[in-house]
């Protein structure tokens, strides 16, 4: 089982076999010479006969352009509407800060383009209440619009939600859901995690998966008024290297609240997790219904 998750890494991530491409794949474009694409999107579109990696813009050319070089991208654009402008791309897939997704969301829907968004969709509920709703989402033939929260599609996560699904599992009288990063692992000093006007923070970053979770079980869609939230601001003592004063994001938080179908959520987000377990990325979901218990 090791060998064949060490194989399957290898050779998803680090080592993807080349496949010859259809002539129809998508072309996608790059907005932000991120850190998240290679492991999301470069690497793995490498070994898909459907997706090529066509372009990539950076907001300073040089660094497009030596993130070109590196992943072997063949356009570079100085700038994000430049990308948008070049009718060779198909799609593209937005891993900005979180503050800056909506705009970039609206502006590639209106160059016609299908849009990967990276989580959160947004920075607020405004901002996605105005995105997915508008016109340029949700018009006949409109891209296709998809938020990036991939579990989503993992085999383990449909096989959870289809035990809670199940008529005969019964109510669900609780639910809980968490996701812990060990302290400095990810998100060190200067990281977009930790700015609050970039939406940086536990619950934007880390707190987006367990709630997103929680709200696909049955029943699970807070109840206006039920909710309950504490928050532990970042430490700054815990990290080398802070050049701002960051006093308003949040490194820990959990909120509660009630399900429109009565169960009682739980969820928990930590990025700054010192000593102890988990010493890497951890991801917890259970959901309590009737007798049995369902955990991912
Ligand atoms: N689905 C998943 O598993 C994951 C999703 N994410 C999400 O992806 C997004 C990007 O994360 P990550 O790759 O770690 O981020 P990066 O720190 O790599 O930043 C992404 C891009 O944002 C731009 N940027 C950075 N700092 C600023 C700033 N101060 N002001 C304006 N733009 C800035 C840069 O664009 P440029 O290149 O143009 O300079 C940079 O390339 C986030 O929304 C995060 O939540 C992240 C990790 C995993
Ligand atoms: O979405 C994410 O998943 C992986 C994490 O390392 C990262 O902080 C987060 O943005």
């Amino acid at each position: 089982m090791v060998f064949s998750l060490l194989s399957r890494i290898y050779y998803g991530f680090i080592r993807p076999p080349p496949a010859h491409k259809q002539d129809d794949a998508i072309r996608f474009g790059l907005i932000g010479a991120s850190q998240i694409a290679p492991i999301a999107l470069i690497a793995p579109a490498k070994s898909h006969p459907e997706v090529i990696v066509a372009a990539v813009a950076a907001r300073d050319r040089d660094r497009a352009a030596s993130y070109a070089k590196k992943h072997d991208i063949p356009i570079v654009h100085a700038s994000y509407q430049a990308l948008l402008n070049d009718p060779s791309i198909d799609a593209v897939y937005i891993s900005l800060p979180n503050s800056h997704h909506y705009e970039w969301a609206l502006r590639a829907l209106k160059a016609g383009k299908h849009v990967l968004l990276e989580k959160p969709s947004t920075a607020n509920a405004a901002q996605a209440s105005a995105l997915f709703t508008h016109p340029l989402a949700t018009a006949p033939n409109a891209p296709v619009l998809l938020e990036a929260f991939h579990y989503v599609f993992h085999p383990a996560w449909q096989t959870f939600l289809a035990l809670l699904r199940d008529p005969s599992a019964g109510r669900i009288e609780s639910a809980f859901a968490a996701q812990y990063m060990p302290a400095g692992l990810v998100a060190p000093a200067g990281d977009i995690r930790w700015r609050y006007d970039l939406a940086g923070g536990a619950m934007m970053d880390f707190g987006t998966y367990p709630l997103h979770a929680l709200r696909q079980m049955p029943g699970q869609e807070p109840v206006k008024g039920s909710l309950g939230a504490e928050a532990r601001l970042l430490d700054r003592a815990k990290y080398r290297g802070f050049e701002r004063e960051e006093t308003e994001v949040d490194e820990y938080m959990r909120a509660w609240f009630r399900g429109d179908g009565g169960a009682e959520a739980r969820m928990e987000a930590d990025l700054s997790v010192t000593g102890g377990w988990p010493f890497l990325p951890a991801s917890w979901t259970r959901g309590v219904a009737g007798d049995g218990v369902a955990e991912v």
